[in-house]
């Protein structure tokens, strides 16, 4: 069942200079969890931060750390993101070619465990994978970097996202992820997304505008 609509900004379009005020800041604009974006230069083109950052956030904050590992091959990065205060560990379905030993391990730690699909990829390793997750996350953009146009080919997936949650009767977050702002949150959330990152989207305007952008991306404005 469709949850209500929560918010996750993606860090990835805060001030670097100053990470730890910036989780502050959206945390008392009143996000639901705190996106954390995990790049490698390898799975796809951009580096972004690591386990020791992570760590050195988690005191900021009680919210729920939502870590999205765009990184390939990810096992050995596992423990290591669990150590450091992740709530969440989401990993691509094109991570490699173990995706259920993956997710094995990403339970192992204690923690809940997400599986991202890339625009171009299906859902059907769903059919083998739906009992093992907490979270479902639709690319609507080709990861790598913030601030790129939502492909509306990803409604579609949402919706068939959607259905597969419904059918399985867990209780599984349907996240977006990707030029998710105030023209197209309202069309993800047709769809049936209940979990939307939004980093631009949230970020614009600079603290004092965050509680009002997630306010808005949630549709109460
Ligand atoms: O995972 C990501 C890119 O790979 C980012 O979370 C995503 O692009 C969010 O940025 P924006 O809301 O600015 O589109």
């Amino acid at each position: 069942m469709q949850k209500p609509v929560r918010i996750a900004p993606s860090i990835l379009s805060a001030d670097f200079s100053k990470l730890g005020e910036e989780v502050r800041a959206i945390d008392a604009a009143g996000c639901d969890y705190v996106h954390i974006d995990v790049m490698d230069g390898h799975f796809v083109p951009n580096i972004t931060i690591g386990p020791d950052v992570v760590k050195s956030l988690r005191p900021h904050t009680q919210k729920i750390f939502d870590v999205h590992l765009m990184v390939a091959p990810v096992d050995s990065y596992i423990q290591a993101f669990a150590d450091a205060g992740s709530d969440i560990i989401t990993v691509h379905a094109e991570s490699g070619p173990h995706v259920h030993r993956t997710l094995q391990m990403i339970k192992a730690t204690g923690k809940k465990a997400g599986l991202s699909f890339n625009p171009g990829t299906p859902l059907d390793c769903l059919d083998y994978l739906i009992d093992m997750l907490d979270l479902i996350l639709v690319m609507s953009v080709n990861p790598g970097f913030g601030g790129q146009s939502f492909i509306p080919s990803q409604l579609k997936k949402i919706e068939e996202a959607r259905r597969r949650i419904d059918v399985s009767g867990r209780e599984i977050d349907l996240q977006v992820d990707g030029g998710v702002n105030m023209e197209t949150a309202p069309q993800v959330i047709t769809a049936g997304a209940d979990l939307l990152v939004a980093g631009s989207a949230t970020f614009k305007g600079g603290p004092d505008q965050y509680a009002t952008n997630m306010k808005a991306l949630r549709g109460e404005s």
